[in-house]
């Protein structure tokens, strides 16, 4: 399942991190900021159970979630997404996964990966702004299924259609949300009109 999230103030903010005149600073705080709004929309349907509890009025039947959330950027990049997401989300877990992109052959080069041991009952959102090809995407979720994890949720930001189409035939099971559908990618593999390179956006390098 593929979701846009369209929603005014997240297409604001990505129009902001789009811009080339856009610094470091108010780049990561627009991506922060559409973290949290992302969260908002895809935790809409996450898993509650009954629980009975006491008020300082009287005993009363309400829900909470049942199920662990772990996060888990790729590395760089997605570490922008993490930070938005915990502030509404304080007990999330967090594992990591270092990837980059070869930039001449754009496949996936593994260089770190890091998990808590909750993953296989836990809703596992895999965190990245951008999906380009869809490489990197598909190998970080070949990852987490050996290690058990089963409801795989990937979070980005910018997606391209080839980048949605490799997730969707790779891994069928698992949601996809985008806060944009863009248009293609250049013969460099960036994402038109995209917003560059996240990773060197994000923390300033090259
Ligand atoms: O869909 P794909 O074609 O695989 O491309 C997307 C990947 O490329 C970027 O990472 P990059 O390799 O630039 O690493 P970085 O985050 O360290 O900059 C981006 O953050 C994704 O991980
Ligand atoms: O447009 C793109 C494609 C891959 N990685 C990025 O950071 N940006
Ligand atoms: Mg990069």
């Amino acid at each position: 399942m593929l979701k846009v999230l369209n929603h005014p103030l997240i297409t604001h903010k990505l129009a902001q991190m789009r811009k080339v005149e856009t610094g470091t600073k108010d780049f990561r705080q627009n991506l922060d900021e559409i973290a949290g709004l992302m969260a908002y929309e895809i935790c809409r349907d996450l898993p509650t159970k009954p629980v009975t509890i006491q008020t300082p009025i009287c005993e009363c039947q309400t829900e909470e979630l049942s199920k662990e959330i772990v996060l888990i950027p790729i590395l760089r990049a997605g570490l922008g997404l993490v930070n938005g997401i915990t502030d509404l989300i304080p007990t999330a877990k967090v594992g990591f996964i270092g990837l980059y992109r070869d930039e001449e052959t754009l496949q996936p080069h593994e260089y770190f990966a890091k998990f808590p041991n909750t993953m296989p009952d836990a809703v596992n959102m895999v965190l990245d702004p951008m999906l380009a090809t869809g490489g990197s995407a598909v190998a970080a979720i070949d990852m987490i299924k050996k290690r058990g994890a089963k409801t795989i949720k990937l979070v980005c930001l910018v997606g391209a259609p080839e980048g949605v189409k490799a997730v969707e035939e790779a891994h069928p099971d698992v949601d996809i949300y985008l806060a944009a559908l863009d248009d293609h990618l250049n013969e460099k593999g960036y994402i038109v009109p995209g917003l560059g390179d996240a990773g060197d956006r994000i923390f300033g390098t090259r």
